[in-house]
């Protein structure tokens, strides 16, 4: 089988690179030898190994040899209409592209289906982790009910730089960017946009109906200082960037956002570019994914993996997807209880008064910290938490320097 990559970045020469040296163990896993027909990039390569460079998409389309195409070329223009056109004429695509699964997985799953072919997308998810086959086939016999889910290599490389290293967030964002973990435009990671994309993804496959990634509450890590990380610790836990999913009765909830994880949490210990995602299922209990969340070789094994399953499934559509979304079906977030932990700024009165009334307060020794203290409120919904913050940044008096929630399971 021949197949086409359509953009040879950090991920679709990860592709090359594995085809090239495990083309044996893929050709014996396969059932056939899998070779590279055509690639669509802008730019030219003229040390690649590969000979079979295009500019234009038509060349990939038109070719009758290729039956699989790997979209690692990102964004949602032009990979939307090239993916379609591409599923129309009957070649599956396989693809490491959240952003486009997320907005338009839904109808792309749904072309797929009618063409016989298939659109497969696990490393749109937690890089070289198996996750997304796992939820529709290994875990299919569960009632799903909860995901939480470190999902962004870049954040967590940065927190870890920064929390173990010392590093500048500046400089740890740049080690990201050399490293081939962040997007092109890196906002989308450090604002949880990205987490967003694939908390929606895992939500609609695990509950059955699609989540809109635009309407998750969503909050990245740029306000996480190295003060709230030490406040943390001395408290006995850790600050990472969670997508968080639960299924309800009447809808799912979802959110993204930085949490205080009590240390001995399953997910508090994974750092650098590692991500982990813990699935809650009735009858199964928690299940714990674990591996490299980005970079090239980790992201290319799991597009791999997709056009093997292909390969294998020729002529054969593998039943994947979720339903149309519906109004009012992702529930209101705030709503839901948690324990929250602010850093204030000492004015004349004592933290005192805040233990007095069921709060933990958190105190750190040193000239750095003597105008300043954190509490952690008793349990509450994000309504009333947002009612005793005031608009204005105060807590009973005292300037908010920073708040981040507390997730306890
Ligand atoms: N990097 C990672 O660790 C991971 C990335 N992903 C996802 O995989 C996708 C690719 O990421 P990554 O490889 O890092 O990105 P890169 O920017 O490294 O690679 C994308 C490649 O596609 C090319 N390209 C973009 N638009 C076009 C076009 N219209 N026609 C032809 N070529 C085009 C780019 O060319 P040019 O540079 O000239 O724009 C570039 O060479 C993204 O969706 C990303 O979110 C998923 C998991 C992990
Ligand atoms: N930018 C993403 C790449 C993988 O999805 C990340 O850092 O996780």
């Amino acid at each position: 089988m021949k197949i086409g990559i359509m953009g040879f970045g950090v991920v679709g020469g990860g592709v090359g690179e594995l085809i090239a040296t495990n083309a044996e163990s893929i050709k014996r896993r396969s059932g056939e030898e899998i070779t590279v027909g055509k690639i669509l990039d802008l730019r030219d390569f003229p040390d690649s190994q590969y000979k079979c460079f295009t500019k234009d998409f038509q060349d990939i389309l038109n070719d009758p040899e290729i039956g699989v195409v790997a979209e690692v070329m990102g964004g949602t223009k032009p990979a939307y209409e090239f993916t379609k056109q591409l599923l129309e004429a009957g070649k599956s695509v396989v693809t490491s592209n959240k952003e486009l699964v997320a907005k338009h997985g839904t109808e792309l799953l749904k072309i797929a289906k009618d063409n016989n072919v298939n659109y497969l997308f696990e490393a749109s998810v937690g890089g070289g982790i198996p996750i997304i086959r796992p939820l529709y086939t290994s875990l299919a016999a569960n009632e799903l009910t909860d995901i939480y889910g470190i999902l962004n290599g870049t954040t967590n490389y940065i927190l870890t730089q920064m929390i173990k290293e010392g590093e500048t967030f500046e400089n740890a964002l740049k080690g990201a960017q050399e490293n081939g973990y962040a997007e092109k435009d890196p906002t989308a990671d450090i604002e949880g946009h990205d987490t967003c994309r694939k908390t929606a993804i895992l939500a609609s496959l695990a509950f059955g109906k699609f989540v809109d990634s635009d309407e998750i509450p969503c909050e990245g890590i740029t306000k996480v200082t190295l003060e709230d990380v030490e406040y943390a610790a001395k408290f006995g836990a850790v600050i990472k960037l969670l997508g968080i999913t639960s299924r309800a009765e009447n809808g799912v909830y979802a959110m993204v956002c930085p949490a205080i994880l009590d240390s001995s949490h399953p997910l508090a210990g994974i750092d650098d570019v590692f991500n982990g995602i813990m699935v809650r299922g009735e009858g199964l209990g928690d299940v714990m994914f674990y591996g490299r969340g980005a970079g090239a070789l980790p992201t290319a094994s799991a597009v791999l993996s997709d056009i093997i399953d292909t390969v294998k499934h020729k002529d054969k559509h593998i039943r994947l997807g979720w339903s149309e979304g519906q109004e009012g079906y992702l529930l209101d977030a705030k709503t839901l209880p948690s324990r929250f932990y602010v850093r204030l700024s000492k004015t004349e009165a004592a933290p005192e008064t805040f233990a007095k009334k069921g709060y933990d307060v958190i105190t750190l020794d040193g000239e750095k910290y003597k105008d300043e203290f954190a509490v952690v409120t008793p349990e509450m919904t994000g309504y009333e938490f947002d009612k005793l913050v005031s608009v204005d940044g105060e807590l009973g008096g005292y300037n908010v320097l920073g708040k981040i929630r507390l997730v306890a399971e």
